[in-house]
């Protein structure tokens, strides 16, 4: 952890929690400099819109639809069993509001339709969307996307301000559970408001490690590698090779080219670094797959470059970043519903075995947890 990036972050917090509002605004000015209305209006929503080209509707129309036929296989059923005539199990309920960030340096509007069409999947009722501003304006196509969701809670609010304005309900209704990646700010804010919200994942600067054999063919994996370093500062690529011509031809530009001996030893260097995205281009990937244990995403073979899966195959793109995927995974459905136990016991049940609960609290010293399972007749 980069102790002068905590204590920053957490000063900004501290000063939003203490004077609100008018902290925001401040940062605001500070960071983006906008000084306006954070909500977004109907005309611009419909201002945006017109922007649109109709050929560009129709690809972002696609895209979703095809974002949401992956998503909607992710959804699980409640859980329920019956025995003893007693009803067990657990229950799915989704999240009632959520905030979803949406990065801005570059603005990314298809990061909205990987957020928020699981949201919608999940059935979340109220959405808040916060993205910072440029010349005090949203990126139209982010809008646009809003719309196509059915998402009319669109905040102009970037970087710190807007995470702790989600988490602290200032300017609007607070949420409870904050979606979405961001820059290194965006991320330390996110993992210091959990608690206060839930956060989906620590989702920062963009990575890519491609383990590659000699059968690779090197401007595409050259190309891969690049792809992720364009999201700017802080992402990371490295290649993990067995091929000492391709270790020459990708030595450029920032990415870390590590040589090893064998597939194993790439594969274990991989889960060294737990890349947010893992690409494995050598003439067998699938028997590679047990080996990897830590990895955000897995993508196999030539035809499957993370860009793709950034925009259009389906799979999710908001992903851990730093080391986060030994911990945590991609953004599912289910992240945003609960999971609830439910029971139901019947009196015959209850009655033979409370002996178990009886003995267990006269262990822990527990009287009126023994009193009230003996009370019962
Ligand atoms: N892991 C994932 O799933 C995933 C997905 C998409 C994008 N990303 C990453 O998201 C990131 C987006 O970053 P971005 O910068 O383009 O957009 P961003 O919206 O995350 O950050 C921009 C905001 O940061 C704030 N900021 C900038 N400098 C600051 C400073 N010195 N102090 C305080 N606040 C400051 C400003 O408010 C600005 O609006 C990229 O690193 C990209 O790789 C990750
Ligand atoms: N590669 C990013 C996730 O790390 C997602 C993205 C959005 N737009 C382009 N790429
Ligand atoms: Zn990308």
């Amino acid at each position: 952890m980069n102790l002068e990036l905590e204590s920053y972050v957490a000063q900004i917090l501290k000063d939003i929690r203490e004077r609100g509002i008018e902290a925001v605004k401040e940062y605001s000015r500070k960071f983006d400099g906008y000084d306006g209305e954070f909500l977004v209006s109907e005309k611009e929503f419909e201002e945006a819109e017109r922007q649109i080209p109709e050929k560009d509707k129709e690809i972002i129309k696609r895209t979703i639809e095809r974002i949401r036929f992956y998503h909607e296989k992710q959804l699980e059923s409640d859980k329920l069993y019956i025995k003893n005539a007693s009803l067990y199990g657990i229950i799915y309920k989704p999240i009632r509001r959520i905030g979803i960030y949406v990065p801005g340096g570059k603005p990314l509007p298809s990061t909205l339709i990987m957020a928020g069409v699981p949201a919608k999947v999940a059935g979340v009722k109220e959405i808040a969307v916060t993205t910072p501003p440029k010349n005090g304006k949203i990126n139209p196509y982010i809008l646009y996307v809003a719309k196509l969701l059915g998402i009319e809670e669109v905040y102009k609010l970037g970087g710190i301000q807007a995470i702790g304005a989600m988490a602290y309900g200032i300017g609007m209704k607070k949420v409870d559970k904050i979606f979405g990646p961001g820059n290194r700010f965006v991320n330390e804010a996110k993992r210091q408001v959990f608690g206060v919200v839930g956060i989906d994942s620590l989702a920062g600067p963009s990575e890519i490690a491609v383990i590659a054999d000699e059968t690779a063919n090197k401007e595409y994996v050259l190309y891969d590698l690049l792809s992720q370093l364009e999201h700017g500062k802080g992402s990371k690529a490295w290649l993990l090779t067995t091929s000492k011509e391709l270790a020459e031809y990708c030595r450029k530009n920032g990415i870390e080219v590590v040589v090893c001996e064998s597939l194993e030893e790439c594969a274990e260097k991989a889960n060294e670094i737990a890349p947010e995205h893992l690409e494995i281009i050598t003439k067998e990937p699938l028997k590679l797959v047990d080996l990897i244990e830590n990895a955000g995403a897995i993508y196999l073979g030539e035809y499957t470059p993370v860009p793709a899966a950034d925009y259009f195959l389906g799979v999710n793109h908001v992903l851990p970043t730093g080391g986060a995927a030994k911990f945590s995974g991609v953004l599912t459905v289910m992240d945003f519903m609960k999971r609830i136990s439910l029971a139901y016991v019947s009196r015959e049940e209850f009655l033979s075995e409370r002996y178990l609960g009886i003995r267990l609290a006269e262990i822990e010293g527990m009287e009126m947890h023994r009193k009230s399972m003996e009370v019962r007749r």
